[in-house]
């Protein structure tokens, strides 16, 4: 497109400028008051003298000249073809040619930009391929999701004091390894997050893994997985080399809801992604990437949908209302 625009437009903007010049300059100029130049009057009006001073300049240059309808001999200057039918062609063309650029670029504005590739001289942590490293009889695994802001964090916190879960959010946990000394991925996590897309599941599961382990050494076996998994190779991934899960809490809400609060904790949260143009790439993500997780598990039955629009204690309430029976 760009080499097309680049061919015609030259070509075509002379010849719309030549032809604006040559047909309306000479009634543009009769509506003047000013006198005409001579070049512009018909030659029948002109004194005998200018004329030859005319016929003489005329033929000596190669320029149009408008009293040329009444010079004639070799050399003289040809009458001004009509170019009505050569025109229209060029500015069609151009026309044409503009508001399909102004449309691709106004398309490509609205698109989200690609991720960098991933550097593949830091390899990614390889995952197992020989079944889950837990039992579900033993690991309990709730998976808490929803949008960005809604307040999954805030209800696991509830959760964890009244019920004892270990909460691991998949966010904080990426953000810790982004800073952790001598990390290999502190740059990659940073570039997704800030583009609110999703860090490589092998990233994501490592860190899990790891946090689980240790609180299983620990003695826990009850987890609050937030925030995850966000995109389906997470979620079919994690349950095949860690442990099923049990059930999806999910919280539904609208976007302006999330927004307000998403804005408020911007004030004080100092996360590179609180930020409006962060705000709605995760909003994109979510909508694209981790809804079809969240469809997924309801078609398995498995998810419990509490509205989270409501206030904290509100939606607290509709929680342990819905999971009550499925703690214990
Ligand atoms: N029900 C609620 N009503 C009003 N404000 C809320 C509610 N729940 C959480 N908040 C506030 O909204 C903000 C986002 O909550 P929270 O951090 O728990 O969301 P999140 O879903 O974990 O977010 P993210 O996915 O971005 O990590 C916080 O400032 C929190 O105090
Ligand atoms: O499984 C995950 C979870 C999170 N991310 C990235 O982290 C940010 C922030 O997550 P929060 O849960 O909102 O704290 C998220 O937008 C993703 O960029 C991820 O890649 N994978």
């Amino acid at each position: 497109m760009k080499s097309i625009m680049k061919a015609v437009r030259p070509a075509s903007l002379q010849f719309v400028s030549r032809t604006i010049a040559t047909r309306s300059l000479p009634s543009i100029r009769s509506q003047l008051p000013l006198p005409r130049y001579n070049c512009l009057r018909p030659a029948s009006s002109l004194s005998p003298a200018v004329l030859s001073v005319a016929r003489r300049s005329t033929l000596g240059s190669n320029s149009r000249h408008y009293t040329t309808g009444h010079i004639s001999g070799p050399g003289a200057p040809r009458p001004p073809k009509d170019n009505k039918l050569k025109a229209w062609p060029f500015i069609l063309i151009f026309v044409t040619g503009a508001v399909a650029f102004a449309a691709v670029l106004e398309n490509r504005k609205d698109k989200p930009k690609p991720m960098p590739p991933t550097d593949t001289s830091k390899s990614l942590p390889k995952l197992r391929d020989d079944g889950p490293v837990f039992s579900p009889d033993d690991v309990k695994v709730i998976f808490v999701l929803g949008g960005p802001g809604v307040g999954k964090g805030t209800q696991c916190a509830n959760l964890v004091k009244d019920y004892h879960f270990v909460h691991l959010s998949a966010g904080d946990l990426l953000r810790e390894e982004r800073t952790r000394s001598g990390t290999e991925y502190g740059e990659l996590i940073e570039t997704y997050i800030k583009e609110g897309k999703i860090v490589p599941m092998e990233v994501t599961i490592v860190l899990l893994e790891n946090a689980m382990k240790k609180s299983i050494e620990a003695g826990k076996h009850k987890f609050l997985i937030d925030g995850f998994p966000r995109q389906m190779d997470q979620a079919l991934k994690f349950e095949e080399v860690v442990v099923p899960s049990q059930f999806t809490l999910f919280f539904d809400c609208d976007e302006e809801t999330m927004t307000k609060r998403i804005t408020e904790r911007g004030k004080t949260s100092g996360r590179s992604d609180d930020n409006p143009e962060s705000m709605l790439k995760r909003f994109r993500t979510f909508n694209e990437t981790s809804m079809p997780v969240v469809n997924y598990f309801d078609g398995q039955k498995k998810v419990v949908k509490v509205d989270g629009a409501k206030s904290v204690d509100a939606v607290y309430a509709d929680v342990k209302a819905h999971i009550a029976d499925r703690l214990k």
